[in-house]
């Protein structure tokens, strides 16, 4: 195999990148990025490896999700404090059901690449360049919008940073404290249409903390009560721009992706010849790659030992986005096989990506319960196979909006025009994506 340098990907036949009128600029801004600190400290990312190597073992259960993709215009604090606090009601939930821990990966600071079925949108009879994420070009539907312009690398870089600190002074701030969480998720419960269902693990909760409180152990003398980690991951299908943020640690001499902790390689750009492998192989952040309903066993082995070639725990997470209708058919003879060739590996369930139809009101969405549907029978197949259920991959935010139908609050094909304001996929607002917690926990309790 040729030797990795962080530009060896350009040798490779590439997928889903933008084409740049002007290369100088596009020369220009890579050369300005690669001149900027980095977002992430690399041993910040072996401390995550370090966890995800628990899960792999069985030992820890991985809760990533985020938005489908990160807005310009949406940034602000209100949104990152909303989606950071409803990452940590789940994991109290999860941790809580499961009694072991987990890790906390957001899609935020950097979600902002897409890749996408087609090359172009057409509305009303005029095509143009489809959206690929703010990083790339912008949502409006004009000529001028839709150029992919390299400036707005800069400027999502500038965004990713003020996320991230952001969040870094939330987790370690205060805003973590494990007793304000839960009066969050008591407040949730209290609330919620199918409060009956959910209270028995909230009041656990609570009487656990209760117990805790009374027995000495608190927020003055336990860090963990009021601190937390929250990692940061996106796709990274930019390369232009991941290239640039690639950077030699000088602790151990390797390289490390500093534009997040975890990244991970999409559906639609994981050829084993292709430039994305390339990159990700000489990498040394934990790293992702999503499997499809088309994954066959002997591709996903050569997958595993392109990405993984020293088999070590926590280094490769495979995120399964089959569809409901299509699991219980297609993932059982991977993890047989996967196992049977003694692969580490964390498996991880995205329900979100093979569930999207086109509702009768004309939106793109995805239905809670063929949501739920995927996740239990992702634990089913675990349990039948005897290997871990190591994670959920969700697209979600903790804001009030309509892109998903259903859950407690019954959201209609007809209510999706309330708040539909997703720039790509629809996502499981803050109600839904706790509702999601609360069932997931079932299963954890059991697997
Ligand atoms: O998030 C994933 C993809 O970017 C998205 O599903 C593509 O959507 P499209 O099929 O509308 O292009
Ligand atoms: C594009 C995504 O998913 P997939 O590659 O599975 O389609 C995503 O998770 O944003």
């Amino acid at each position: 195999m040729s030797q990795w340098q962080p530009d060896s990907w350009r040798q490779k036949p590439i997928l889903q990148q933008p084409t740049y009128h002007n290369q100088q600029h596009l020369r220009d801004v890579e050369q300005k990025l690669k001149s900027y600190p980095p977002l992430v400290f690399a041993a910040e990312t072996r401390q995550l490896f370090k966890e995800l190597g628990q899960v792999a073992d069985g030992n820890g259960f991985l809760l990533q999700g985020g938005d489908c993709a990160e807005s310009f215009d949406e940034f602000n604090a209100p949104k990152i404090r909303d989606t950071f606090k409803v990452i940590l009601q789940m994991a109290i939930v999860l941790t809580f059901a499961g009694r072991c821990p987990v890790t906390k990966v957001a899609r935020m600071a950097g979600q902002y690449a897409k890749p996408r079925s087609g090359d172009l949108e057409t509305i009303d009879g005029v095509s143009l360049p489809s959206y690929r994420g703010d990083i790339i070009n912008s949502f409006e539907f004009t000529e001028a919008s839709r150029m992919p312009d390299p400036q707005r690398m800069l400027d999502a870089y500038h965004r990713s940073a003020s996320t991230l600190n952001l969040l870094r002074a939330f987790a370690q701030g205060g805003l973590a404290d494990l007793h304000q969480v839960n009066r969050w998720n008591m407040a949730f419960v209290e609330n919620n249409p199918l409060k009956e269902r959910y209270q028995d693990v909230a009041r656990r909760i609570q009487d656990s903390l209760e117990f805790m409180d009374v027995m000495g152990i608190n927020t003055n003398n336990t860090p963990t009560l009021h601190e937390t980690t929250l990692y940061t991951s996106h796709e990274a299908l930019l390369l232009n721009y991941e290239q640039a943020l690639t950077r030699v640690d000088t602790l151990t001499d390797k390289w490390y992706n500093c534009s997040a902790h975890m990244l991970w390689i999409g559906e639609r750009t994981r050829q084993l010849d292709h430039a994305h492998i390339e990159f990700f192989r000489g990498i040394h952040n934990p790293i992702g790659v999503k499997v499809g309903p088309s994954m066959q066993g002997d591709e996903l082995i050569r997958l595993i030992d392109a990405l993984n070639p020293d088999n070590t725990s926590g280094r490769l997470t495979l995120i399964t986005r089959m569809g409901a209708d299509n699991l219980e058919d297609k993932l059982p003879a991977l993890l047989r096989r996967v196992k049977q060739e003694g692969r580490n590996v964390v498996w991880s369930s995205d329900p979100m990506h093979g569930n999207t139809f086109k509702a009768s009101s004309g939106y793109k969405t995805r239905n809670f319960d063929a949501i739920l549907r995927e996740i239990q029978q992702f634990f089913a197949a675990h349990r039948s196979e005897g290997t871990h259920a190591g994670g959920i991959h969700l697209e979600m935010t903790g804001q009030h909006v309509t892109e998903c139908t259903g859950g407690a609050y019954q959201i209609s094909d007809d209510d999706l025009a309330q708040a539909y304001k997703t720039q790509c996929d629809p996502r499981l607002n803050a109600d839904q994506v706790l509702e999601m917690a609360f069932l997931v926990a079932d299963h954890l309790k059991v697997s």
